[in-house]
């Protein structure tokens, strides 16, 4: 019956899910962001993989639907758990029977408060991104996440400095193999033109700040979420597609103004050896999204149903009500701050709390047995699954590989014979397959390197 829910992210699956469970009692939505992100055009990929576009949505809408949801549009400056209260930017205080926190992650920057340095994280981040674009002839983009290797593909028109600390792009998904296949989309000279936004996204009337309430911190704006650059149109003033420079094994330690520059560069002074200086244009852009969320403290985290973008101890105390008591996260589950897994936590954490107040005693969701993500990155339909970078498994594996540049990348993580986990880059087909490997373990010894041997079809041995 928990399924019967359209599926939204963390916060609002929570929602959804009481409203309907406890028709007769009042749930209040509090959030520091005049809309909602809802989850449409949902498809079920394969057991645990899953595909949809996120939409912004104005909040009333889920007042229409439920009339038990209240919605309150403004910060939570203080919590005192001890007192079950709230205290809101507004000036208001709640008093609530049952809290669940869901208040996402925070974006770090390297610097705060410098105009030329810009962090993306919501909608009002992402358009100052592609205002101050739109006159920049050079930035740098520094980091090597999911943000990261998407703004490098999609900025046209601007050259870019990527500054990245290791060795290969996109180290968060990929290993370097995966990185040389996927390089020589950020050097062709006619990339494709960027696709249309296919899908229209609820923008708060007039300037962004209009549906902000006084003294609302900036701060707190929804995650984009994926597909988030769809309908941005991300052009330097050049006429050029893509000019990318990667200064690799580089961590930005210090960002000077222009002016400040220039004159170290007129005193000759000399950066320390192993230290480089570029020089970017206005609109360097910084991209990094720390876990947690400073509204709790850990063991105010513990004390609530905390579906947050999520200190580790928090994730291990919801998931401690369903699973035996040593807190071993399950074989093929990671970590890693996603829409999927902001979703499921959202749906488990409603249950619990249901649960809870039913009396009754929950199953573990499956969603949970196996780390799955399926997105794109530069064009590519990219999936990776389970310990798909080999992940806590020590020396003691291996890995197989088929690549076919310009076509598709596959790897597998094998141990013992088994399948651990999976990278899979372009239309591969075998997401489905390997998931099923995976999660059945199954002794692969006797196939050796059959296993990805293009000329046997694979799905049909293991479907
Ligand atoms: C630019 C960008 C692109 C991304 N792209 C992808 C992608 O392609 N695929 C993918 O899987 N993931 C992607 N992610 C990650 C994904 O968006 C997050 O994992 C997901 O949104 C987390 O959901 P959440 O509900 O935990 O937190 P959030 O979506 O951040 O929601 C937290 C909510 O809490 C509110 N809030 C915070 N503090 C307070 C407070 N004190 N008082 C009141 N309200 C508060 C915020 O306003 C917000 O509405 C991306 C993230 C970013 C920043
Ligand atoms: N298509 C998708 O699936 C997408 C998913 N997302 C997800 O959204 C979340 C937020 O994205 P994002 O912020 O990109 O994720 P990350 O936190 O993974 O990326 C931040 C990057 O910045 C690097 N960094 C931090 N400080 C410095 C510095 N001083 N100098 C150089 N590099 C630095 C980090 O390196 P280090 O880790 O070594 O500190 C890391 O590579 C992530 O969970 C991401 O996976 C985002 C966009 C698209």
């Amino acid at each position: 019956a928990w399924r019967l829910f359209p599926p939204t992210a963390a916060l609002l699956l929570v929602c959804h899910l009481l409203a309907a469970e406890f028709p007769s009692e009042d749930i209040f939505l509090v959030t520091a962001s005049p809309v909602i992100k809802a989850v449409t055009n949902f498809k079920q990929v394969s057991k645990t993989l899953e595909e949809f576009d996120v939409e912004e949505q104005p909040s009333s809408l889920l007042e229409k639907r439920y009339p038990n949801i209240r919605v309150i549009q403004s910060g939570v400056k203080q919590l005192k758990s001890d007192e079950h209260k709230i205290y809101t930017e507004d000036g208001k205080e709640y008093i609530y029977e049952k809290l669940c926190l869901c208040a996402g992650a925070k974006p770090k920057l390297i610097v705060d408060g410098n105009p030329y340095v810009l962090g993306i994280r919501d909608t009002d981040s992402a358009q100052a991104f592609q205002k101050n674009l739109a006159q920049a002839e050079r930035i740098v983009v520094v980091g090597n996440g999911g943000i990261a290797l998407e703004l490098v593909y999609e900025i046209q028109g601007c050259e870019v400095i990527w500054a990245i600390k290791d060795k290969a792009i996109g180290n968060t998904f990929f290993d370097a193999g995966a990185a040389e296949f996927l390089l020589p989309k950020l050097t062709a000279e006619s990339q494709e033109t960027p696709m249309e936004c296919k899908r229209t996204k609820y923008t708060v009337e007039g300037s962004e700040e209009k549906g902000r309430p006084p003294g609302a911190s900036d701060k707190l704006g929804s995650a984009l979420g994926s597909d988030w650059h769809e309908g941005l149109h991300l052009k330097g003033t050049k006429e050029f597609s893509h000019k990318v420079h990667i200064e690799v094994l580089c961590e930005v330690k210090k960002i000077h103004l222009q002016q400040e520059f220039i004159q170290l560069q007129q005193t000759s002074l000399t950066f320390p050896k192993g230290e480089k200086n570029v020089e970017a244009d206005e609109g360097e852009c910084h991209s990094v999204e720390v876990a947690g969320n400073e509204l709790a403290s850990p063991s105010e985290y513990e004390q609530h149903k905390v579906c947050s973008e999520y200190s580790l101890c928090a994730h291990f105390v919801l998931m401690a009500q369903g699973w035996p008591h040593d807190f071993n996260l399950p074989n093929f589950l990671l970590q890693m701050r996603l829409w999927t897994q902001a979703r499921q936590m959202g749906w488990y954490a409603a249950k619990c709390m249901a649960a809870e107040a039913l009396g009754e005693s929950i199953d573990m969701d499956f969603s949970f047995e196996l780390f799955a993500h399926i997105t794109k990155f530069f064009n590519y339909k990219v999936v990776v699954l389970g310990k798909y970078n080999a992940q806590g498994l020590g020396s003691e594996h291996e890995l197989m590989l088929r690549c076919t540049k310009g076509h598709e990348y596959i790897k597998v993580v094998m141990q013992n014979g088994r399948m651990m986990g999976a990278v899979l880059i372009g239309e591969t087909d075998l997401e489905e397959t390997f998931e099923n490997l995976i999660l059945n373990q199954m002794d692969l010894s006797a196939y050796g390197e059959d296993l990805l041997n293009p000329d046997i079809d694979i799905e049909d041995y293991f479907d």
